[in-house]
């Protein structure tokens, strides 16, 4: 179905409740998180209110970006199960109007981070947006089986801004965090499309399984959780973290460890389809969430006390 097909589509009656999901508010709260720990354990005074300010920025900035994906994905997202129902496919949005929106608030985040902060800030919170809206949604997600590696720094650079609102510099501890949620993304993401793949492959978007199969997306997903459990490691070896990192940097990964190991190992047929209704990956898919937040947290408490 075309682009254009759909933006011709009558449009019924939108809710406050369409604008709130053209902000991806769920994973929104992640990516925020991230964020406000860049902010909290950046070595500078920041006064509560602009504090305030630059999580909410970040948080209208996300949502921003992610009203322009909507927009720019409704043909995708109207072929998958998972997608469909969003406002633009479903024609309660019409997408102009959602691309309206998406560029308001984003042009909103970055003025708003900018005045309250510094320019350092305001470009990179400018620099993530436009990464992920042209670099990852209109290039990389629809061209190669990568896109999520090389798109997905996009949801890695939050700590890195939020640092740099604090101190109008980025650090080296938030570059190893934009290390540690680039790392983290291709496991996060792959376990989800091991069980969500044929939605992916209706839609033409060639995601890892659908281009390769299960059976090196499984291989894929343990690679990059050992190199996200040396990336997360890193902090301690070069003594940027103390012991209560160390200790919940060590038990998380290897709980994913284990987790890619049972995601590799699912009893599958021959061509890597899993017989067990994917059990493993959906468990590795909930856990890579609650790792990253308790991740981030641990450093937060490991920097403040
Ligand atoms: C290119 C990179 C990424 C891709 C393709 C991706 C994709 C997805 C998808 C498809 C879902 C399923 C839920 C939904 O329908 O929205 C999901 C869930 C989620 N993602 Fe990611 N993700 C990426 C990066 C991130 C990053 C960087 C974060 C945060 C730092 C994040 C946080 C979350 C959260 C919190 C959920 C659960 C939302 C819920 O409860 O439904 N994701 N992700
Ligand atoms: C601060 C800022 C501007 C951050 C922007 C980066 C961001 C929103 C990262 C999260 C990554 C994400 C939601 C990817 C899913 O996109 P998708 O299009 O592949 O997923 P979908 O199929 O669910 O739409």
């Amino acid at each position: 179905m075309s682009q254009t097909t759909l933006g011709a589509l009558p449009q019924s009656a939108s809710t406050v409740r369409d604008w709130f999901d053209l902000l991806k508010p769920r994973v929104m709260t992640l990516v925020v998180f991230t964020g406000a720990i860049g902010l909290f354990i950046a070595p500078a005074h920041v006064n509560p209110l602009i504090g305030a300010i630059v999580i909410l920025s970040i948080a209208i900035a996300t949502g921003g970006a992610g009203a322009i994906n909507m927009w720019f994905d409704r043909d995708i997202d109207a072929v998958m199960r998972r997608t469909a129902s969003r406002p633009v496919p479903a024609g309660r949005v019409a997408p102009v109007d959602a691309l309206a929106y998406g560029i308001a608030l984003s042009v909103l985040s970055v003025c708003l981070i900018g005045l309250a902060t510094n320019w350092v800030a305001a470009v990179t919170l400018a620099f993530c947006i436009f990464y992920y809206v042209v670099i990852y949604t209109m290039w990389l997600k629809r061209s190669t089986p990568q896109n999520i590696v090389i798109g997905g720094a996009a949801g890695a650079f939050p700590p890195i801004v939020g640092w740099a609102a604090a101190t109008g510099q980025i650090g080296l501890l938030p570059v190893l965090l934009f290390a540690i949620v680039f790392f983290w993304t291709p496991p996060h993401f792959w376990s989800l499309s091991l069980y969500a793949c044929k939605d992916y492959g209706a839609a033409g978007v060639p995601m890892l399984p659908v281009v390769k199969g299960a059976r090196h997306t499984r291989w894929q997903i343990l690679i990059y959780t050992i190199l996200l459990t040396a990336v997360s490691l890193t902090p301690v070896m070069i003594g940027l973290t103390g012991p209560i990192y160390a200790v919940a940097a060590a038990l998380l990964d290897a709980g994913f460890l284990v987790l890619a190991l049972r995601v590799l190992r699912d009893r599958q047929d021959a061509t890597g389809t899993s017989l067990t209704g994917d059990k493993p990956a959906k468990q590795a898919f909930r856990y890579s969430l609650a790792y990253l937040a308790a991740l981030f947290g641990a450093v937060c408490v490991d920097r403040l006390l």
